[in-house]
């Protein structure tokens, strides 16, 4: 398929921002799912070694991969898993070529963050670890995601945004540039999100499913997201063995 990135700008956003809705089908959103969920008992590569791969943390449920970065903001090289790599990275971001100008051309690490209802994320920037972009699939159920000027006060936080996105399930959320650098996103903690139209979220006109929201409002469900992004520093494992053995 040839897309037409333009075609899916979310105009009212600074530089750049874009969201395509159905971006993955049904029977896709319904893998990846499982995929989260089995992987919790096996680590990716070493079956027979069963490992945790959810982080419970205050708000919410976090996992890495392929790992964590290092203390120093360095991914130690390993591929991602085929069920994070097919068919979201290939075909389809090559197709959008969103990571071309990327380090490595394509992302090399994700995170996947579950929110059941009453959950969410507090108001940050994901920094310079990264290439500033940040690909985000939404699983399950939607979401809004609140976007804060940096410019202003933290306080501000505590009131409205300067703009909020809805994030279907199925959807795909690019943001890069100025987005990333100039602006903290989070995710309010409550049962339901409210005050949705055309006035209140700047994608509307870009909805596959604006009537499911047409009451204004709809009552949290479990939602996870894979959030694709493309780390700056890498080491090859023979740096690393380098490193451990001191030479
Ligand atoms: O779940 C999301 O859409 C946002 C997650 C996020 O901001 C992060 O992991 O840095
Ligand atoms: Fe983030």
């Amino acid at each position: 398929m040839v897309w037409d990135l333009e075609a899916v700008r979310i105009t009212c956003l600074p530089d750049d921002a874009f969201y395509i809705s159905d971006f993955i089908s049904e029977e896709e959103e319904q893998l990846l799912l499982q995929k989260v969920s089995i992987d919790q008992f096996f680590a990716s590569n070493v079956a027979s070694a069963p490992l945790p791969r959810w982080t419970q943390l205050a708000h919410r449920r976090l996992q890495t991969w392929p790992s964590s970065l290092t203390k120093n903001n360095t991914l130690l090289a390993t591929p991602l898993p085929a069920w994070l790599t097919v068919p979201i990275i290939a075909p389809r971001f090559k197709e959008l070529g969103i990571f071309n100008e990327a380090p490595h051309g394509a992302p090399n690490h994700v995170l996947v963050n579950e929110y059941r209802p009453g959950q969410g994320i507090m108001p940050h920037e994901d920094g310079p670890a990264y290439y500033p972009l940040v690909a985000t699939v939404s699983l399950g159920a939607p979401i809004v995601l609140d976007l804060y000027e940096k410019t202003q006060p933290e306080s501000q936080h505590l009131r409205s945004p300067n703009f909020r996105v809805l994030q279907e399930r199925r959807s795909l959320l690019v943001t890069r540039g100025q987005m990333y650098t100039e602006f903290r996103h989070g995710i309010a903690e409550k049962q339901a999100d409210a005050d949705l139209g055309a006035e209140t979220v700047c994608n509307w006109a870009l909805l596959g499913e604006k009537e499911a929201f047409a009451g204004g409002s709809y009552e949290r469900q479990t939602r996870t997201s894979l959030t694709y992004r493309d780390v700056r520093k890498v080491a090859t494992m023979g740096h690393t063995l380098k490193f451990l053995g001191g030479r």
